[in-house]
């Protein structure tokens, strides 16, 4: 038996990673300098896995940017706006595919399945595939030259890769299969002429619900891949949940299968108990929980791995967290903050390495090799268990009396929105923006001094009073239609609620990357969550308090602080969901009572949480749904409820957004140039609705005849009447000039389109 890991965090243990980034970006940090920082946080975290004694190290998994763009760089699918010139793409055009250019878009991002890290999606196209250069190979080099480490390379495998890449018809994709069969087999070719024994091919599209025609493809994919390169052997990693199709996966002609163990809803397990496991090959148990944070229960992780070794021989067996270590925080030891009882619960991705090679230890020698360490890991958890926030009584009753909640608008949507309209008269196709505005280095680092104690609590508060004055005179300027505060006092829309509401911890430095060099410090839901007073009605009414014009409240929903938070997993997610929900509720009646008539609840995360699985679909959609209006539904008529999405597969769900019963959404869609309109052709929507009308994750500034043709396009399938303009998402990540200058066109795109559209008398 052996330990293996499936892909480390990039970002270093103090975000080196991202600085590096963002200081190359800024022209601060040339580009060799740029590759020497890279390379040394490369070397760390391969030793990290070293020095802890892991047997299997994957090289290849880091990234200059996200491992999915260079797999297209790789092949070298650059789409033709970039003036790229064949090679391997450099990095001005890496990073122009990665976050626009002057001169080009950028690619599309989305949420890689259903986690808050985000991929930018291959464009196909045109494009003939070749191989630029073997990033595999490379790694394994490196890693053995500088530090010894036979590593084992990583590659997004070839199916995977095409279901997750646009720009190919149904019937294309059997040919693109043929296109790239022979650039992966150059790829396993060469690193077999390099004497590297494994590899790592991770496929976790296997473990999504999957077609008959699905499998074919894989079939032959890997028939051809085992031929193409016989000397290396090829192990299939799946993630994230059972792999549809045990008995088809586990025959495919590959030498090891590795599934995850922990987010399959044990029907992994089930399948190896029914069904055996093939002789011939490896099993990569995937045994630690590789997105959430909590210590494991070693001893029932021995007993899983006791029964599995019932059908699979102990030298056939590889422990390993249920997948890349890239979704959670580096390291717990740093943690100093926290409570004892709590801190001595967590297991970061530094102690879970650590649990790996403990459990591989127990699976070789027996249990009784770790004893010691089994019984601390089984008293810190219950220690947590036994603390008294697990319990709260007044939460316990909130959620048994659920059944006598409010759950719906008491006014029908057609008289809230007739009384809404008579509050606020706004104008054909209202402006307005998605919440937040630039949150500066300034804002930042005043923040910093506040937190460290070198600003009082009236210092900070009279900053934040400024920051919005500010903003609020913009929007005036701008004349924009409905404004907001612009979120200045938060650090993260659901770290900002985390540190508010009871039930919650935060962490010092629990970060992890959500998309390029941004990254997210999840909250830690460790007890019941309670509300314990207003968080955000100070700024919402001072904001107000300076113009006539509405002032949209602004908070989190409870799906995106459930899915973006670490979750306690001693409860159904549902029920904490509620108990989220009621606490929101709380804040949204302590708005609506302090004079604010607008109100957004963002559900950003709301797609992401669906289930890999069809079947799961409806139970989490039900909840999830009950959760959001649980929170918005006890508000007057005339009080205007907002919801807000990005990235958002709408068509997927539209039946849900539709229950959720909000007066206006605002979704995102210009990164997916434009595809999310087209699903307006075959589905309805009759309330008020914002497709985003230019992209935000770019700095590029849209010009004003882009933002009119968003709105032409809108406008073919969405009437005027209930039409909203806005920009795809909150302004945070953008700086104030870009800010004001893509704004302003969005105005004047808007005034060309009002003379347009207007009803002539
Ligand atoms: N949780 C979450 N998930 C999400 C989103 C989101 O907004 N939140 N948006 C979507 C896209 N994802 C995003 C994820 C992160 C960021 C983002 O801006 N992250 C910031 C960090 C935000 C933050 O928590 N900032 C803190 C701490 C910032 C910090 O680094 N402080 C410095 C010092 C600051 C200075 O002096 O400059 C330090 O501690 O060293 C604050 O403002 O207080 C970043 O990476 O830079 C944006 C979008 C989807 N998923
Ligand atoms: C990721 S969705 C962001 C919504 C939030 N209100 C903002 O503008 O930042
Ligand atoms: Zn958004």
């Amino acid at each position: 038996m052996r330990s293996g890991n499936l892909g480390y965090p990039r970002i270093g243990k103090d975000r080196e990673w991202k600085k590096a980034l963002e200081s190359y970006w800024a022209g601060k940090l040339g580009e060799q300098d740029f590759h020497t920082e890279l390379k040394a946080i490369r070397l760390r975290n391969l030793k990290a896995q070293q020095e802890r004694g892991i047997d299997v190290i994957p090289v290849g998994d880091f990234t200059y940017y996200d491992h999915v763009l260079d797999t297209a760089a790789m092949f070298g699918l650059v789409p033709e706006r970039f003036h790229y010139e064949g090679g391997y793409p450099n990095l001005t055009v890496y990073y122009a595919m990665a976050r626009g250019s002057r001169e080009a878009t950028a690619c599309e991002m989305t949420k890689w399945f259903n986690t808050n890290y985000h991929y930018i999606v291959p464009e196909l196209g045109e494009i003939e595939p070749k191989l630029t250069r073997n990033r595999p190979l490379d790694a394994f080099r490196e890693a053995k030259s500088e530090l010894g480490i036979e590593g084992r390379p990583v590659l997004v495998g070839l199916y995977t890769f095409l279901k997750l890449s646009k720009g190919y018809t149904p019937e294309q994709l059997a040919p693109w299969i043929d296109r790239l069969l022979p650039l992966y087999g150059q790829v396993l070719r060469e690193l077999e002429a390099e004497g590297v024994p494994w590899v790592q091919i991770d496929e976790p599209i296997l473990a999504t619900t999957l077609a008959a025609e699905d499998l074919t493809h894989v079939a032959r994919i890997y028939e051809r891949l085992t031929k193409e390169a016989p000397g290396i052997k090829l192990q299939l990693q799946t993630y994230f949940e059972a792999v549809d199709h045990y008995e088809a996966v586990v025959s495919l002609p590959v030498h090891g299968i590795g599934l995850d163990f922990v987010h399959d809803g044990g029907r992994n397990l089930q399948a190896v108990s029914k069904h055996g496991f093939p002789e011939d090959k490896v099993l990569g148990v995937g045994l630690i929980d590789g997105r959430g944070i909590w210590k494991a229960e070693l001893q029932s992780k021995l007993d899983l791995l006791q029964t599995i070794g019932e059908a699979v021989s102990a030298d056939r067996i590889l422990v390993q967290p249920s997948n890349s270590l890239l979704h959670v925080p580096v390291s717990a030891a740093q943690e100093s903050g926290l409570e004892p009882t709590l801190r001595e619960a967590l297991a970061f991705a530094e102690e879970k390495l650590e649990e790996l090679v403990l459990l591989t230890k127990a699976g070789q020698s027996g249990a009784g090799a770790i004893a010691s360490e089994l019984a601390v890991s089984k008293r810190s958890r219950e220690a947590l268990q036994q603390s008294p926030s697990r319990a709260r009584k007044h939460v316990g009753q909130r959620i048994a009396d659920l059944a006598s909640q409010p759950s719906s608008r008491s006014g029908h949507a057609d008289v809230r929105r007739e009384a809404q309209q008579q509050r606020w008269n706004l104008p054909l196709l209202p402006t307005t923006t998605i919440g937040s505005f630039p949150q500066t280095p300034e804002i930042r680092s005043a923040r910093l001094k506040w937190r460290k104690g070198e600003w009082s609590d009236s210092q900070y508060e009279a900053f934040i009073k400024e920051q919005i004055k500010l903003w609020i005179d913009v929007q005036s300027e701008l004349g924009l239609d409905v404004f907001v505060h612009g979120e200045f006092e938060r650090n993260d829309m659901v770290e900002f609620f985390g540190e508010k509401l009871d039930g919650f911890a935060f962490t010092a430095n629990g970060w992890v990357q959500s998309y390029g060099s941004r990254c997210v410090k999840p909250p830690i839901i460790y007890g019941d969550v309670e509300f314990t007073s207003p968080m955000t009605v100070a700024e919402t009414v001072y904001a107000q308090s300076l113009t006539e014009a509405p002032v949209k409240g602004m908070l989190t929903g409870p799906i995106t602080i459930l899915n973006w938070s670490f979750v306690r997993d001693d409860k159904p997610r549902e029920e904490v969901a509620y108990q989220i929900a009621l606490s929101l509720r709380d804040e949204v009646e302590a708005l609506e009572a302090a004079g604010i008539g607008m109100i957004q609840v963002d559900e950003p995360a709301m797609r992401e949480g669906l289930p890999l699985k069809r079947e799961q679909w409806s139970h989490y959609l039900d909840w999830a749904v009950r959760a959001f209006r649980l929170s918005t539904s006890t508000v007057k008529d005339e009080t205007q409820i907002h919801t807000h999405m990005c990235y958002c597969e709408f068509h997927d769900i539209i039946d849900s957004i539709r229950a959720m019963d909000a007066d206006v959404i605002s979704i995102e869609t210009s990164r997916s140039h434009g595809e999310l309109i087209g699903s307006f052709e075959e589905h309805t929507y009759d309330k008020g609705i914002g497709l985003g009308v230019y992209d935000i994750h770019s700095p590029r500034v849209s010009t004003v005849e882009e933002i009119g043709s968003m709105i032409d396009r809108a406008l073919r399938v969405l009437s005027p009447e209930q039409f909203w303009i806005n920009p795809d998402c909150g302004l945070k990540t953008r700086k104030y000039e870009e800010t004001v200058a893509s704004l302003r066109n969005m105005v004047l795109a808007t005034e060309q389109a009002r003379e347009k559209y207007a009803v002539k008398p």
